[in-house]
């Protein structure tokens, strides 16, 4: 893991969207698998500055709350259409997105594998670090989960977004698992955020634990680890 001490948040976002922007110059029409949260926002908006060279590109939503509707104000998908799709223009038919109702829960997580296994290695893969450890909603736990599945959330995860309890507190959530990241061609984890400290301590243990998933990026070829002022 290549890591690098940004002093801000804006440095930290101007780097990562070069990273990128680096990347589809070579690949175009690459499959980028897309973070949300406080994280990646500042390089979305980067990115949007250059949004000609993204005409080719590939999204495919990483994760999505359960129960709350893809509507609601504060659904990834609803997030991914303000931050990402739009400001990019990326068209329906190169976004790959997937519902999270309970009755389709099972169908929807089939659905994504075979979209991953078809789709061959996701190319870039952009991951937040949650609190306690997490990357997308593969949560600390005695496993981990290899495919794209429905992931139990830590109270600290559910806690993350205030506005999520109101009514619609999501029990689960559905994520790309463990095999789908480790597989990526390139990771970019973005670390910045207050109340990341004793998660980053961890992972600069360089010991690798399911009790720190993120720790699990240690084995991966080809991780930009981009840490700002806020996170350490
Ligand atoms: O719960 C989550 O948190 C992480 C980090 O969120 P952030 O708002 O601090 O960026 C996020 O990357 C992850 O996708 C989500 O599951």
């Amino acid at each position: 893991m290549k890591i690098s001490y940004l002093e801000n948040y804006a440095a930290l976002s101007k780097k990562a969207a070069s990273l990128i922007v680096e990347e589809v110059q070579h690949n175009p029409d690459l499959l980028f698998c897309a973070a949300t949260g406080g994280s990646p926002t500042g390089m979305y908006a980067e990115m949007a500055k250059e949004k000609d060279i993204f005409g080719q590109m590939r999204v495919v939503k990483m994760d999505e709350w359960g129960i709350i509707p893809s509507e609601h104000p504060d659904s990834c998908e609803t997030y991914l259409k303000k931050h990402l799709l739009g400001p990019l223009e990326i068209e329906d038919n190169r976004y790959t997105t997937f519902d999270t109702k309970p009755d389709v829960v099972e169908a929807e997580c089939q659905r994504m594998n075979t979209f991953l296994t078809e789709n061959g290695a996701l190319d870039i893969c952009i991951l937040g670090l949650g609190k306690n450890g997490h990357i997308a909603f593969n949560e600390p736990a005695d496993i981990l989960q290899p495919y794209f599945h429905k992931a139990l959330l830590a109270d600290s995860t559910i806690a993350h977004d205030p506005a999520l309890s109101q009514g619609h507190e999501p029990a689960y959530g559905l994520c790309v698992g463990m095999e789908g990241i480790m597989q990526s061609k390139k990771i970019i984890f973005l670390i910045t955020g207050k109340g990341k400290q004793e998660a980053v301590k961890r992972i600069m243990e360089r010991k690798i634990g399911t009790d720190c998933p993120a720790s699990f990026l240690w084995m991966h070829p080809n991780v930009e680890c981009l840490i700002d002022s806020s996170a350490v």
